[in-house]
Order: C-alpha cells, then structure tokens, then sequence
C-alpha cells in the first residue's frame, strides 16, 4: 500500500518524456515502438515525436485496478512487431515488473524503456528517466485534476 504519492503535471510528463527519447537517441536507432497501454500511449508519442518514429505498435495489458493489483491480462497483442528486433517497448513506469516482463516475453528482441521505475521492476528496464520508492504512488495527469485545498493555517494538524 502506497504511503506517499508524487504528482506528474503534463509539463513534467513532457519533459520527462523528452529525457526519455534522448537517453534512447544515445543507444542507437530505434525502428519503431510499441506502446504499452493505456498508460504507455502518451510517452509512446512523445518519443516518436522526438526521434521520428511513424512505425507505432500496442500491447494491451491490465493488470491494476486503481491501486489493487490483479491477475495481469493480455487484452491485445502486439501485432506487427515481429520478436521485437529494432523495437523499443514503451511504458508510463515500471512497478512490480510484472507488465513489462509478460511484454518482454511476447517480444523478446526488443528494449524496454519507462519514464518512471520502482526498485522492484527497475532492473528490467534498459533505460528510465526517474526513480521513486516503492511505497510511492505516482499520480498521472490523466488520473488527476486540479482543485482547490484548504490553507495550511485551517487544516486539522498531523
Ligand atoms: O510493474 P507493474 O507492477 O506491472 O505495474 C506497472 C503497470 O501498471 C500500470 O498499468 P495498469 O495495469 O494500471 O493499466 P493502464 O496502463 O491501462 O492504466 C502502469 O501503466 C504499468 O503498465
Ligand atoms: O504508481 C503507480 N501509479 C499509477 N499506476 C500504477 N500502476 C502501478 N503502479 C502505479
Ligand atoms: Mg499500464
């Protein structure tokens, strides 16, 4: 259960999702990527726009609901993707592992790159961009809006 949650605002996404492509620019071309949905479709355009991507693939896995986790099905394969040879396999971040590691089986040639990775999934990817702890929840912008919050001096202590 999470204890601490870290806010992404679109402008950070953005540029996180930058650093990203030019982490995967220094490795070497990439041909086309697969964008694990849902969550993986917006770094997915964000790094095909950066390094001129047009071949774009998905995956479709569910795995969470909210912040339980669950029995990780695969509702799309990838379809024209091939083992993945010249891919890179986008995700929003990893957690467990477990989503990356079932769509790393379905493609095995190809990289694997998230903005965001906890430590329990962090060494199955090739490349990231920002690590938090694992007790952290990340709050995506597509999950968030803003709203007003109460001045410190009325809020209940603790
Ligand atoms: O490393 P893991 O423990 O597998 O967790 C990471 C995965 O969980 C979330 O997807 P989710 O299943 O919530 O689906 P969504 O992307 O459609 O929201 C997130 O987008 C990753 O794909
Ligand atoms: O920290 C998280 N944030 C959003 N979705 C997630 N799915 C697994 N972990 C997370
Ligand atoms: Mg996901």
């Amino acid at each position: 259960m999470a204890t601490h949650y870290y806010t992404v605002t679109w402008d950070q996404l953005h540029r996180d999702g930058r650093a990203l492509a030019w982490r995967l620019m220094e490795r070497g071309p990439v041909r086309g990527v697969v964008a694990i949905t849902r969550g993986g479709l917006i770094p997915a355009a964000i790094v095909a726009r950066e390094l001129e991507i047009r071949l774009i693939e998905s995956v479709s896995v569910v795995t969470y609901d909210e912040e339980a986790r669950g029995e990780p099905v695969v509702v799309k394969a990838p379809a024209a993707a091939g083992d993945g040879e010249g891919f890179v396999i986008i995700d929003d971040l990893v957690d467990t592992g477990t989503t990356a590691r079932i769509v790393r089986a379905l493609l095995p040639r190809a990289a694997f790159a998230c903005i965001y990775a906890k430590p329990a999934g962090r060494d199955i990817a090739d490349v990231f961009v920002t690590e938090v702890s694992q007790d952290t929840w990340i709050l995506f912008p597509w999950d968030t809006e803003p709203q007003f919050v109460a001045p410190l001096a009325k809020r209940p202590p603790g």
